[in-house]
């Protein structure tokens, strides 16, 4: 089931086209990444998913609905922007009881309580919000975006000058949010590592355009995994070599010293090895590589950049 769909949104700013047309959708549960070089459009695009800002084409439904217009739908989304709307003179424990009572949550003392616990800060419970660390900070404001149970999730750069142990806490809450709780959470980030490890989906966005939309799995095995297999000596790495050459839905096939290399073309990897093993090869060692998704984001920006 769809969550969100957004169908051929454009927006101007000043005459400036800003989203030119973007299309793609978000099903229930997933963990979905926007990823864009600066000013592509994805707070942009954020913003008009969540009715902030009105499109000048297209649509952007959440639940069906237009959140500009429906606001019964605030109480079903979680958002956390680059404004965190906490307040430096509470404490963590005064800000989540404050947005509690404003979002009507039963059982407010137990969930603020949960809410500290599940992000870490049940310790500085009572410490002012103004004397957190950045990392603090983002973990309280996921808080606060969770406080009510949002079935799904906004966040803009939840990771942005966060130092690497913070950003771990941030991914490991994104994936707590998604497994356990079954959230729906929309990503902008440009933390491409984060978004491999954290999204199922992820959508890249250039110039206002979306140039590749598909799930983390198959855009990494798009365009061909590679195998390297290590031999025992080199005549067996030859015979490997003629065996991976000869051999159907293998694109390209090289040899270094006792190491073979070949780039798949649909041909699956058991069938290989077995191949190997008849023709005589000792093996040694095997490992199957995809691309990692920061090849595939600057293949998709620099072939976008190419065809402007
Ligand atoms: N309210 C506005 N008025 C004028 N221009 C705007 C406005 N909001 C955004 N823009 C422009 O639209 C473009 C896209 O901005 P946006 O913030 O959506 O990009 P982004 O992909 O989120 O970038 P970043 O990764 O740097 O946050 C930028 O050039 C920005 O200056």
């Amino acid at each position: 089931m769809d969550i969100i769909t957004v169908e051929n949104l454009q927006k101007a700013f000043k005459g400036r086209a800003v989203l030119k047309d973007i299309t793609f959708s978000v099903k229930k549960g997933e963990v979905f990444g926007f990823l864009g070089p600066n000013g592509a459009g994805k707070t942009t695009t954020m913003r008009c998913m969540l009715g902030l800002l009105r499109p000048d084409a297209g649509e952007a439904l959440v639940f069906g609905e237009n959140m500009a217009v429906s606001d019964r739908l605030r109480g079903r989304i979680g958002v956390l922007l680059e404004k965190d709307g906490l307040s430096d003179r509470l404490t963590a424990c005064e800000n989540l009881d404050y947005y509690a009572r404003l979002y009507g949550v039963s059982g407010r003392d137990e969930r603020v309580r949960e809410i500290l616990e599940f992000v870490g800060l049940t310790e500085r419970k009572d410490s002012l919000v103004g004397t957190f660390s950045t990392g603090m900070r983002r973990k309280l404001g996921i808080g606060r975006a969770i406080l009510h149970n949002p079935e799904a999730l906004f966040l803009d750069e939840p990771s942005a000058g966060l130092d690497p142990e913070a950003q771990r806490m941030v991914r490991d809450l994104i994936a707590d949010l998604s497994r356990e709780e079954e959230m729906t959470v929309v990503v902008n980030s440009h933390n491409l590592d984060e978004v491999q490890r954290v999204c199922s989906t992820v959508a890249i966005l250039h110039d206002g355009r979306i140039r590749a939309f598909d799930t983390v799995e198959r855009l990494r095995s798009g365009g061909g995994a590679e195998v390297r297999i290590v031999l025992s000596d080199r005549s067996s790495a030859e015979r490997a070599l003629a065996v991976l050459s000869a051999a159907t839905g293998v694109a390209a096939v090289s040899r270094e010293g006792e190491e073979v290399s070949a780039r798949l073309d649909g041909a699956d990897v058991p069938t290989l090895v077995r191949a190997m093993a008849e023709a005589g090869c000792a093996i040694e060692e095997v490992r199957k590589d995809h691309r990692s998704l920061e090849e595939i984001y600057l293949s998709v920006v620099r072939q976008a950049e190419g065809s402007a």
